[in-house]
């Protein structure tokens, strides 16, 4: 059995631990939430007469965050019906001056335990245990930590300069100069060592730009700008050569050592350089954990349950190797001697359970909860840009990132030009003859509804804009509200260039009602029904974002709203239930219809086609007999409507984010196990799948 109590220096000495100490919190739920701040009242630890002599937390304890886990276990759910465990029983801390790395082999779970210590699993999973944050229950507030995750979610059309930039704009205080936010995004730049690229744009599908590794550390500019107190970094040297994961986890830790910042990090495999700069190591195999302690003291631990590191070989490579199951057919015998590699794992995981180490790693968790729990308080929300610099700031990236990309507007525009041409000449100079009346209505109804049924062609650059904003919002950068608003802002004078050139060639070609203030209407209708569908396509957006469900799912909704809309069936053919009532009411190309439909054929007569008799029959009976159009209220109601349609579709939008803010953390605490549960599971260590009701 490895004796490991040498690897770990506490900050308390054995003989002045209280023995009970490692139990006195942990009947505190799992609570870490990015998405609101909220301090429960401190635990009780039941210790007055606790007395520490002579030591206590590390001098830059007060200001920095300790966060330590206990008996932390994640399921999912498997093909079975029954719950497979990711994560099984993991106890360690992470605290300020420190960085701590997650190692092991491929899904053994790193990216899991980032996410469970976030507060950020999937709705799917489940998770039991205690989560605590300077020792109580509290849930991180929006940007008090930041996570850079393993997929770069970036805005591919702007330089390095531009994305670090605004992003200083967005997150930093007002207090701050727009000077000394340049300073700062460009020093931060310059220390990921990107200031070869500042100029270069980020480049994504279609378009090369930076490479994985650069963008990675654009990743990371982005989310150290404001030095948050607690980062999380999912393999950020992964794309990177051995020299640039060395400059960059050193200019990392340098936050550390200057700033007093707590890190963890998962990582596949560091240089012997880079492994130097971690403080302890969490070593996991299949969820378990194999190591926790000084970086420095693994080789021991290894060599002491007789794997020692052989000479000359980088020991995170001799650790992760010793540990690989995944291809144990494959390996020839090696440092393992004939051990199949199950065996050696399961050594080195009762070895470890069964040290000083172990234990020394406990005490120091119920220390932290206890030091934690007395002195520091974390950090209310965090300074930030004001609202309204949120909205300017999102408005004019928003815009820039509009003009840049192609298949945002101008591709839409170039097929709505060629439509109105084909609508121009198919229907060229209509006049006003009988045959013109169905002419029209067929060609506005064209309008209102095929030309804007093509904002689903901008969905994918929606659902990119999505998510880039889930992961800005997760960690804190700026405010819903000022998204919505700053998203319909920027898109309303590309959706305004969009209906006035197609809809004026249109409109002109086939020779519409004369006058000016009809063609102005028709333009308004035109545009309103654009953004309104794109509000629905956003949506849609938040609420599937993937591209083609997306897609399929919004084109399915304006599909069915265009039929009940009352052109390819009249209003009242439309069948009662659902058609007419409530969908023929609810669906705006009714109103669109109708209002096109008034502002061109009210005050207008036509020839009657009956024959032998030279008769004329009016607008208003055609558009009463002939499209059954509501006569009772006048076109600017319609276009009222439509326009209430829009705030409301914004609104609406507005509320789903909030909604799914809100929901999804608390169906993950929901789906928590409390902590008696829990106890069964401790007691059986081996026993797999977990089966929580
Ligand atoms: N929501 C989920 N549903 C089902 N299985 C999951 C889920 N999340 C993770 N897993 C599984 O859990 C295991 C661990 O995944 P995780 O992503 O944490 O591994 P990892 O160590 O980060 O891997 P890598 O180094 O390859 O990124 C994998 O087998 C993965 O398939």
């Amino acid at each position: 059995m490895a004796s490991l109590h040498h690897s770990i220096e506490p900050y308390i000495a054995d003989s002045q631990l209280n023995s009970n100490s490692s139990t006195t919190h942990s009947s505190h739920e799992v609570k870490i939430n990015p998405l609101e701040m909220e301090t429960t009242p401190m635990p009780n630890h039941g210790e007055a007469d606790h007395q520490v002599v002579g030591v206590g937390p590390p001098s830059n304890a007060d200001n920095g965050i300790s966060l330590t886990w206990e008996d932390l276990w994640v399921t999912v759910p498997d093909a079975k019906g029954s719950r497979r465990p990711i994560i099984q029983g993991l106890t360690g801390y992470a605290q300020p001056g420190e960085v701590l790395a997650i190692m092991g082999p491929s899904g053994c779970g790193k990216s899991t335990l980032l996410d469970a210590l976030a507060g950020r699993l999937g709705v799917k999973t489940r998770q039991s245990g205690d989560i605590l944050i300077n020792g109580r229950t509290q849930t991180l507030a929006y940007g008090t930590s930041a996570y850079v995750t393993q997929d770069e979610t970036l805005i591919t059309t702007l330089t390095v300069k531009e994305a670090v930039y605004y992003s200083a704009q967005l997150q930093l205080p007002n207090s701050m100069t727009k000077s000394e936010k340049k300073e700062r995004a460009e020093t931060t730049i310059r220390e990921m060592g990107l200031q070869d690229s500042m100029n270069t744009r980020i480049g994504g599908w279609g378009a090369k730009g930076l490479s994985g590794g650069q963008k990675r550390r654009v990743s990371i500019c982005i989310e150290i700008l404001t030095r948050p107190k607690l980062l999380f970094l999912d393999e950020p040297t992964s794309g990177l050569d051995s020299a640039a994961s060395y400059y960059v986890m050193s200019r990392i830790t340098k936050l550390v050592q200057r700033e007093g910042r707590t890190i963890i990090t998962s990582i596949h495999q560091p240089s012997s350089e880079v492994f130097g700069l971690f403080t302890n190591l969490c070593l996991l195999s299949s969820g378990r954990v194999v190591y926790f302690g000084r970086a420095n003291s693994t080789n021991e631990f290894f060599a002491s349950n007789g794997f020692p590191c052989p000479t000359l070989q980088n020991p995170s490579d001799h650790f992760l190797r010793t540990i690989n199951k995944d291809f144990d057919e494959d390996i020839e015998q090696g440092s393992k001697g004939n051990r199949a590699t199950e065996e050696v794992i399961e050594i080195l995981v009762t070895s470890f359970k069964s040290s000083d180490g172990y234990q020394e790693v406990k005490r120091q968790v119920s220390e932290i909860c206890k030091w934690g729990g007395t002195g520091s308080s974390l950090e209310k929300n965090r300074s930030h840009a004001s609202f309204f610099t949120q909205c300017l700031v999102l408005t004019k990236r928003s815009s820039v990132n509009m003009s840049r990309d192609l298949g945002y507007y101008w591709l839409r525009l170039a097929i709505y030009v060629t439509l109105s041409l084909g609508l121009g000449t198919i229907f060229y100079d209509i006049g006003l003859g009988n045959s013109s009346i169905q002419a029209r209505g067929a060609m506005l109804m064209y309008i209102a509804s095929f030309l804007t049924f093509m904002a689903i062609g901008g969905f994918p650059s929606f659902v990119e804009d999505m998510k880039v904003f889930e992961r800005e919002r997760l960690n804190g950068h700026y405010g819903t509200t000022a998204f919505v608003i700053a998203n319909t802002l920027s898109a309303v004078p590309y959706l305004f260039l969009i209906s006035l050139i197609p809809g004026a060639l249109a409109y002109y070609l086939t020779g519409l009602r004369p006058g000016f203030e009809h063609f102005v209407y028709f333009d308004s209708v035109l545009f309103t029904c654009m953004v309104l569908v794109e509000s629905l396509m956003m949506i849609v957006a938040s609420i599937v974002p993937n591209f083609l469900m997306g897609i399929i799912t919004g084109a399915g909704i304006q599909g069915i709203m265009i039929l009940g809309g009352g052109f390819f069936r009249l209003p009242n053919d439309l069948p009662k239930p659902f058609w007419k009532y409530p969908l023929h009411y609810i669906a705006f190309p009714k109103y669109a219809y109708q209002g096109m439909y008034k502002n061109e054929f009210q005050g207008l007569t036509f020839p009657s086609n009956q024959t032998g008799r030279s008769s004329v029959i009016t607008g208003e009976y055609i558009l009463k007999n002939e499209f059954q159009v509501e006569m009772g209220y006048s076109k600017w109601v319609d276009l009222g409507i439509l326009l209430g349609m829009v705030v409301f579709y914004r609104v609406l939008f507005l509320a789903i984010i909030k909604v799914v803010e809100n929901v999804k953390p608390a169906i993950s605490k929901f789906k928590s196990v409390k902590p008696k549960q829990k106890i069964q599971v401790m007691e059986t260590p081996t026993a797999t799948p977990i089966h929580t009701n």
